[in-house]
């Protein structure tokens, strides 16, 4: 059976958690702090991330969210979650839209540091320009839940671009709860809600943790 390494806040380890449970593929959940000298992950992953997906040798390991989902793709085809192959400018689209939400946590994730440093170490141009891109990427993500056709954000069928965008709303509302991303983009808010609901998003939700190790 898989293991998949991850960590309670992580949104990127949530898309692949939400995939699993999606594609119905059974996986043991090792819940680390990546941050934290007793983590696993440089053992399976040189560029010590999670999440990490452990194959059934307990040696191979897939690592980079997005890559992982494109490997359940490649090897788990039947419950696909990207639209269908003769579709290409709806899955590139749903790819598109997973770029936009791992970018916008890309930049939570510096900005949430540079905020753990000493007050006369911080800097502020840093953490304004990580919110910039926060902010830019919202509103993308804000125009294309306004703009869907159907129930989900790309064509009719529930898929990766839904897993993305839901993962970093959800990650918003617990690590940076006062971002207002709520209200300036209903729709968007609104879409978050209804995926939420999805038993693969009840059974993931994201909670903190707590590092015991210095970072920066
Ligand atoms: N691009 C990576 C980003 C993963 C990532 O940044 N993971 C964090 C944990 S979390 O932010 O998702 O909670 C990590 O392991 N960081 C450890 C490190 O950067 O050394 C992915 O998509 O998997």
């Amino acid at each position: 059976m898989f293991t998949l390494i991850s960590a309670t806040p992580s949104p990127y380890a949530r898309k692949v958690r939400i995939a699993l449970a999606e594609k119905n593929i059974p996986f043991t959940l090792q819940t680390e702090v990546p941050w934290d000298s007793t983590t696993a992950t440089p053992a399976y992953n040189p560029l010590e991330k999670l999440p990490v997906l452990i194959l059934d040798d307990g040696k191979s390991a897939v690592y980079e969210s997005h890559y992982i989902l494109e490997w359940l793709e490649a090897k788990y085809p039947d419950t696909s979650l990207l639209p269908d192959t003769k579709d290409v400018d709806k899955r590139l689209f749903a790819r598109k839209i997973e770029v936009v939400c791992d970018g916008i946590c890309d930049a939570l994730v510096l900005a949430f540091f540079e905020k753990m440093r000493e007050e006369d170490r911080r800097s502020q141009p840093w953490i304004d320009r990580q919110m910039r891109k926060v902010d830019g990427g919202l509103k993308a993500l804000g125009q294309w839940a306004e703009n869907k056709e159907g129930e989900f954000l790309v064509g009719d069928k529930f898929g990766l671009a839904d897993i993305a965008v839901g993962s970093v709303c959800g990650y918003l509302a617990v690590r940076w709860p006062d971002n207002g991303w709520q209200d300036t983009y209903p729709a968007l808010k609104k879409h978050w809600q209804m995926l939420e609901e999805r038993p693969s998003f009840r059974d993931t939700k994201p909670s903190p943790q707590t590092m015991k190790d210095k970072v920066v």
